[in-house]
């Protein structure tokens, strides 16, 4: 599938200087978003995966249809204030500001595989802080699943040893 052409260039756009990868119209393609739910499941088939946990806001997108795909459920990452029952909580760096994320303290069951699924891995601080939130309430992070990957921002430097998908590198 060729995604790269499904992906529109935002020049300065949240701020002046990031060049904002629109996912867009490619979620407007029918064929090509179940070939992208489809390609970032693929390399987890037979990883025994027990969990899919999705980042805010772009991660709710594919994640769900990522967890479908491997036979299991589906548990969000949401940005600070926005889940009602406890929390574990973290700050951390983006590309362009801080932000925090929270998981419910029972989102993941003692021990279980989880794979994380964003759109983007950028600088890999909301990754990383998902995966440290997970580690926190005891599941373990099996791996990480992207549309897409920054390269030159390394922030698969930040996800240590663990499997990284991605369908396209910039
Ligand atoms: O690798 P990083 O540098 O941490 O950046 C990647 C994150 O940035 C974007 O989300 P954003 O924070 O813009 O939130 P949104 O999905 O709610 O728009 C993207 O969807 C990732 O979650
Ligand atoms: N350049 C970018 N485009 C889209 N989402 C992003 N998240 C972080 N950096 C981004």
């Amino acid at each position: 599938m060729d995604y790269v052409s499904l992906i529109r260039d935002i020049p300065n756009f949240p701020k002046e200087g990031i060049i904002f990868k629109d996912i867009t119209p490619l979620l407007a393609n029918g064929p090509a978003l179940a070939a992208a739910v489809d390609d970032m499941a693929a390399p987890f088939k037979d990883k025994n995966i027990d969990l899919v946990v999705g980042i805010e806001s772009r991660g709710f997108i594919f994640g769900p249809g990522v967890a479908r795909e491997l036979g299991c459920g589906f548990a969000p990452v949401r940005k600070a204030g926005k889940l009602p029952y406890h929390t574990e909580s973290l700050t951390y760096d983006l590309e362009y500001g801080t932000d925090t994320l929270e998981i419910h303290v029972d989102a993941v069951v003692a021990d279980h595989r989880i794979l994380i699924v964003d759109d983007l891995l950028a600088t890999g601080g909301t990754a990383a802080a998902a995966g440290e939130l997970i580690a926190k309430i005891g599941g373990i992070v099996s791996g990480f699943s992207f549309v897409i990957e920054l390269d030159f921002l390394e922030g698969r430097e930040k996800l240590g040893s663990i499997p990284i998908s991605t369908l396209i590198h910039y």
